[in-house]
């Protein structure tokens, strides 16, 4: 995929720089096949929901560092394993090879306000705004992006890219996605983190891949209840698997089903994180505020309001 306008200037002049990570929502999910290293091919709508963590450069330090804060931040490690640190490091190696020898360090804030194992993609869509951020700092090419973001993980190259878009292979073909309506969207998380590796297992366990047509996307939804009627005839591969693991998810999907305006509910990636799509954010706000007596006693997350809206041919941030 490539993009066409330039980067914003250079962030050296500004006193922090900060890029978003958004939570990337799967509207639906076909597992189509599998490579021979045993990642499967998958064909995929990936969207953007309003809710982000947050990637700050807090400033020059001895070494790359992290320190994370936020409603998520506990329990998980500002280590070298972090997605943060990883992509940091992944983009420096690259820039001090092709660009003469850049190396900078930083020490690098993460906001974590998105639930972590949780088929939303935050440690993707951490490393990706980490790769953007970088990138805008030391001027790198975004076209040299994205083969960075394919070793990090598959879903961190349509994560660089932030804007709907169907993912093809194990999320390294990257082709548009139609233009989305101005819809609601609900994300409910029931605080359960589920493993990738083990739904991807539980799937070929069970049968592995259906023979299906291709499924047939428009080039624009102009309502939430365009976009529904086609995405009726799709599904996420990966539900009924992850629910074996996680049983939960099925009181999560039936919650945000029975809620007024409520279009369809679904589990967004490996899970555990459902979404319910409604005609516009404020209905998706009020079914929100109706779950939030149940949400809260269960201990689960939620968040309402639109899609992340970016044109295709923006540079995100
Ligand atoms: C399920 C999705 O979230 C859909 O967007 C992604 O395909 C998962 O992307 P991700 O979390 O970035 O996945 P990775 O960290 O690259 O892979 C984790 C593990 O999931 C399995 N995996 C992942 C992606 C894929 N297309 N096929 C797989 O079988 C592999 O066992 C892999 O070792
Ligand atoms: N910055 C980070 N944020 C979240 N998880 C991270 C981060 N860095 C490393 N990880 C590790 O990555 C793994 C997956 O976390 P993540 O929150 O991205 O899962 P996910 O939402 O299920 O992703 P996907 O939808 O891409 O499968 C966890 O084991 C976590 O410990």
């Amino acid at each position: 995929m490539t993009f066409s306008e330039t980067m914003p200037s250079t962030a050296s002049t500004q006193t922090t720089a900060q890029a978003t990570a958004h939570a990337k929502i799967n509207l639906f999910l076909h597992i189509t096949g599998r490579r021979d290293d045993g990642y499967h091919l998958l064909d995929s709508l990936a969207v953007f929901a309003g809710a982000a963590d947050r990637v700050t450069l807090a400033g020059p330090s001895d070494t790359m560092s992290l320190t994370i804060n936020g409603p998520f931040g506990q329990g998980l490690e500002a280590d070298d394993q972090n997605l943060v640190l990883r992509a940091a490091r992944a983009l420096q190696a690259q820039a001090g090879t092709s660009f003469n020898g850049l190396t900078e360090n930083f020490r690098l804030e993460l906001e974590k306000n998105l639930p972590v194992s949780s088929g939303i993609g935050g440690g993707s869509a951490d490393a990706a705004a980490t790769l953007r951020l970088l990138a805008r700092e030391w001027n790198v090419d975004q076209a040299t992006l994205f083969p960075i973001a394919e070793k990090l993980g598959a879903d961190v190259p349509v994560c660089v890219a932030q804007h709907a878009t169907r993912m093809q292979g194990i999320g390294e073909i990257l082709a548009p996605a139609p233009i989305l309506p101005d819809a609601g969207l609900l994300l409910v998380n029931p605080g359960i983190g589920v493993s990738t590796p083990d739904v991807f297992r539980a799937f070929a366990a069970g049968g592995g891949i259906v023979e299906r047509p291709e499924a047939f996307l428009p080039e624009r939804w102009t309502t939430a209840q365009d976009m529904v009627a086609d995405l009726n005839a799709t599904t996420n591969d990966l539900q009924a698997p992850a629910l074996s693991q996680c049983p939960v998810i099925g009181t999560v999907l039936a919650s945000i089903a029975s809620l007024p305006d409520c279009l369809l509910s679904r589990m967004s990636g490996s899970g555990a994180t459902c979404f319910g799509i409604y005609p516009n954010p404020e209905s998706a706000v009020n079914a929100a505020h109706i779950l939030n007596d149940q949400s809260a006693r269960l201990g689960w997350w939620t968040w309402a309001g639109g899609f992340y809206h970016t044109g295709s041919s923006t540079w995100s941030q």
